[in-house]
């Protein structure tokens, strides 16, 4: 059976007046398997959006091909709309003046689907997403977490099979975050398939069973959620200002520290987790080095460490 979607050698190239073009896909090869959660990691710039509309037939690619459950998205455009639904986060796409179903009601027009069929899935949907109550207030009314849940009943009105969403808890409570990525995995357990472009790392822990890092435009590695695990545990570090290199030989092998680095001018002890953390912050302020604080490294870094690890090239 062909995978939901499969990426390969996908380019993207952004020509500018002026200035040099910029390459926002670099040779990327993907795939997502049916029934997925696949999650979509990288700092800012790094190609996502730029992967999701084209995967979403909204952009087409400079180079390379794209499929969705079998289907080009370049050459039958048609069909992979009818496939693939588009989520995107914050205020993008909704009509604040209109009410939750109108909005529905809207869009099931520009999807040129039946009447009758949109207002029934329409209600369904807003049931769903529990906005049933709210259906007839102005979206202008309506919180984050409202207007993302009013987002994923959108993409969802034409029943597509394999769902793209962007940044889509972005700015949530966590307990609306919680709500929403329940929603999403009962989603995934009726047969559908996602790709969800984030930042939050805790996120993707939490959603998706496997899980590609890119940056500038390249796919630095793809695993699942254990091997991401790894990538996500290596996440709290200590950083602290010391002469003396012994201290941090010293730290280097206690059992809590999986690593020490010179980063310029300091020491970095990554640790597996927040306890660790902790007490590595202990063991430095009992030896006197006030300096410590604790710290987060950049995905950025995470990726270098990583990638690193693994003897790619950056
Ligand atoms: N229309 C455009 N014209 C020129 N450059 C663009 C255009 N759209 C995106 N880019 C550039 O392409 C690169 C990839 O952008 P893209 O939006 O795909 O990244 P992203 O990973 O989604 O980033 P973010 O997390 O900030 O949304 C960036 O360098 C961006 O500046």
């Amino acid at each position: 059976m062909e995978d939901a979607v499969a990426a390969s050698s996908l380019r993207r190239v952004y020509e500018r007046k002026r200035k040099d073009a910029v390459v926002a896909l670099d040779d990327l090869t993907l795939s997502i398997a049916r029934n997925e959660i696949h999650g979509l990691l990288g700092p800012n710039g790094a190609g996502k959006t730029t992967l999701v509309k084209i995967l979403s037939t909204v952009l087409l690619p400079s180079g390379g091909s794209a499929a969705v459950l079998g289907h080009d998205v370049v050459a039958e455009t048609k069909v992979v709309r009818s496939l693939v639904g588009l989520v995107l986060g914050g205020d993008r796409g909704l009509y604040d003046r209109l009410s939750a179903r109108r909005n529905l009601l809207f869009w099931g027009a520009l999807y040129k689907l039946d009447a009758r069929t949109v207002r029934r899935r329409a209600d369904a949907l807003l049931e769903r997403v529990g906005l049933a109550e709210r259906a007839d207030d102005p979206v202008e009314r309506f919180s984050r977490g409202m207007r993302q849940r009013l987002h994923l009943a959108r993409g969802l009105l034409h029943e597509p099979r394999v769902l793209f969403l962007d940044e889509p808890t972005s700015g949530l409570d966590p307990v609306a975050a919680v709500a929403f990525r329940r929603l999403v995995l009962e989603l995934r357990d009726e047969g559908r398939t996602f790709l969800l472009a984030t930042h939050d790392m805790d996120e993707a822990t939490a959603l998706c069973d496997r899980v590609s890092l890119i940056d500038r435009g390249r796919l630095l590695l793809t695993d699942d959620t254990a091997g991401v695990g790894r990538v996500l545990g290596d996440r709290e570090c200590v950083d602290f200002v010391h002469e003396d290199g012994a201290l941090a030989e010293a730290l280097g092998v206690l059992s809590f520290v999986t690593d020490v680095e010179r980063l310029d001018g300091r020491w970095r002890v990554h640790t597996a987790d927040r306890d660790g953390a902790r007490r590595v912050l202990a063991w430095l302020v009992e030896r006197d080095v006030l300096t410590a604080r604790h710290a987060q490294p950049t995905l950025e870094e995470v990726y270098l460490r990583t990638v690193g690890d693994r003897g790619m090239r950056v």
